[in-house]
């Protein structure tokens, strides 16, 4: 599914969030949005979901004005996304039973799909009895489940620690591979974006406009960025992180340093 963003802007009040935003995100590209916080990138997620409307502009998938929320548009969150009175089974098997599929189907479907993302044996846990990662594997099968043709992720792993999230970034390389949707990713992680995205839009301060559009394109990718070390340096830069320095260490550098967020 095509996302097309003409002239967005978006005001919450005097709040100016964001300013005449323009592009265009093809069927089947995966989009990481990087910017200051607090600058409107979960606010363009949620205009694509159907949860906002811009103030001015239009924002379309396939050529039609989004209005309203679509189960062709999937939007995952940071944490709390799983229902804690349900099982992993069920918080998956509830993804298709929204959609009026019988609860019988839904919950085999549901069990490929732990399966998928190596959480078989885990069907009959609840979620405070697994930890954060499996947590977030059992977003992304409910996610998947559903099969949407725009999936859009706003810091799915920024709970987690730096090598669960690595992990869960080639688990969900690997679906993305295979399932093909649209995607737009909100991150405050450039290493993520770098490794996960086609396309990296980076933006200014509020009122967010784009400083910079690099273009990577689909290409194999692994953990090890040394090939993308150039452009790691010009967009740490462009979000006033000090390479040379290093006085402001990326989220994911924070981690391996033993910090917490
Ligand atoms: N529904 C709303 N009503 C009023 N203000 C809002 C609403 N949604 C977002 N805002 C404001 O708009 C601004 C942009 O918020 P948004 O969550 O899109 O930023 P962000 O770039 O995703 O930030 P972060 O990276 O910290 O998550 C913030 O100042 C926020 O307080």
């Amino acid at each position: 599914m095509k996302l097309h963003f003409e002239r967005v802007s978006k005001s919450f009040g005097d709040l100016n969030v964001i300013d005449r935003f323009d592009n265009t995100i093809a069927d089947g590209e995966i989009v990481a949005l990087v910017g200051p916080s607090g600058c409107g990138k979960s606010t363009l997620l949620h205009m694509v979901a159907g949860l906002e409307q811009a103030t001015h502009g239009r924002v379309q998938a396939d050529d039609q004005d989004i209005e309203r929320p679509s189960p062709k548009r999937t939007l995952v969150f940071q944490e709390h996304a799983l229902y804690p009175w349900m099982t992993l089974l069920e918080n998956v098997a509830v993804a298709l039973e929204f959609q009026g599929q019988p609860a019988e189907h839904a919950r085999n479907e549901a069990s490929i799909w732990l399966e998928r993302v190596k959480l078989a044996g885990f069907e009959g846990y609840y979620p405070h009895q697994v930890s954060g990662g499996m947590r977030q594997r059992c977003a992304l099968a409910r996610a998947f489940i559903a099969r949407p043709q725009v999936l859009l992720l706003d810091e799915p792993f920024g709970a987690l620690d730096a090598l669960t999230r690595m992990t869960l970034q080639s688990v969900l390389k690997d679906l993305i591979e295979q399932e093909r949707p649209t995607v737009v990713l909100v991150t405050h992680d450039v290493d993520e974006a770098l490794y996960l995205a086609d396309r990296v839009l980076v933006f200014s301060q509020r009122p967010a406009r784009v400083m910079r559009e690099v273009t990577l394109g689909h290409i194999p990718k692994t953990h090890d960025l040394t090939a993308f070390a150039d452009v790691r340096r010009e967009v740490l830069t462009l979000l006033g992180i000090d390479t040379d320095t290093d006085t402001t260490p990326s989220a994911t550098q924070r981690e391996a340093q033993g910090e917490t967020s």
